[in-house]
């Protein structure tokens, strides 16, 4: 089942003679259950992507649908509930409130609902022991590392149980081995839950935990890698050599985490 479609998106910014063309005509289909990575050089349009397809920002030209539905045609109250309960977000800052334990972190999107607090419990729990967090619930943020701030930042994407889940750079503010538990959960929510994952990343590490990468460059699609039968190091490599050729490359791939 497609759970998002993206056709032909243009975004152009600015407007009469000073404007600037960040994404062209660009496809995008996302089965349900896929786990997809996004790079690309600085500046060829991985955020004007992710920032359409979160339906924060609208396309100068093309359609997006989520779960069948085009955004667009929404009025601001429609897509804020839309975004609320079809969407889930993981940001590199992690986006959580200092003033809330670990759980109620989690919870808050479930807060506006009325979901029942049995069974908010259950949802909490189930999601906290995947993600080995479970320990931490009712600690507050500044008790915990980055690495479990960054896994109840997952939980709490995947709470309200979206149709997709949309990640920016999530590894960006963490050491390798904290990037590599993070990854790794999101993976066991890729594959156990069959939950539906694109992220945008510069780090050719966290993308080898992907299924499927599209690199984009200059606004278009330039090519698309995915991961097979070689394990994860195999594809890693994949993603150096596809960098290399892709070219423009601002982050320093040779400080790069390693598998
Ligand atoms: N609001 C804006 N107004 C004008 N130009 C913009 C705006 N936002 C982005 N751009 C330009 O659009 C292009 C694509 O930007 P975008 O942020 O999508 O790239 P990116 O791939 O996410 O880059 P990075 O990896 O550095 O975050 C860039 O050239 C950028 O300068």
């Amino acid at each position: 089942m497609v759970v998002l479609q993206a056709e032909r998106l243009s975004k152009t910014y600015g407007r009469g003679a000073v404007t600037y063309q960040a994404l062209e005509n660009f496809d995008l289909t996302v089965e349900e259950g896929e786990f997809v990575g996004v790079m690309g050089p600085s500046g060829s349009g991985k955020t004007t992507l992710l920032n359409l397809l979160a339906t924060i920002d609208k396309p100068t030209a093309g359609a997006i649908r989520v779960g069948g539905v085009d955004p667009s045609r929404m009025s601001a109250s429609e897509l804020a509930l839309f975004r609320r309960r079809k969407l889930g977000f993981i940001f590199q800052d992690f986006n959580l409130l200092d003033t809330l334990t670990m759980k109620e972190n989690i919870i808050l999107p479930l807060a506006l609902d009325k979901t029942k607090p049995k069974e908010i419990e259950r949802r909490v729990v189930e999601l906290a022991e995947m993600l080995g967090i479970a320990h931490t619930l009712d600690k507050r943020t500044y008790e915990v590392s980055g690495g479990q701030l960054q896994r109840a930042a997952i939980a709490r994407a995947f709470i309200h149980e979206p149709d997709i889940v949309l990640a920016d750079e999530l590894t960006g503010n963490l050491d390798s081995k904290a990037a590599g538990d993070v990854m790794e959960a999101l993976r066991d929510m890729n594959e156990r839950r069959r939950a539906t994952v694109l992220m945008v990343t510069h780090d050719p590490f966290a993308a080898s935990f992907c299924k499927r990468i599209l690199f984009i460059k200059d606004g278009r699609r330039f090519a698309e890698l995915r991961g097979g039968g070689g394990g994860r190091q195999a594809f890693f490599q994949e993603i150096l050599d596809m960098l290399s050729v892709l070219g423009g490359h601002a982050h320093d791939v040779s400080r790069s985490r390693h598998p």
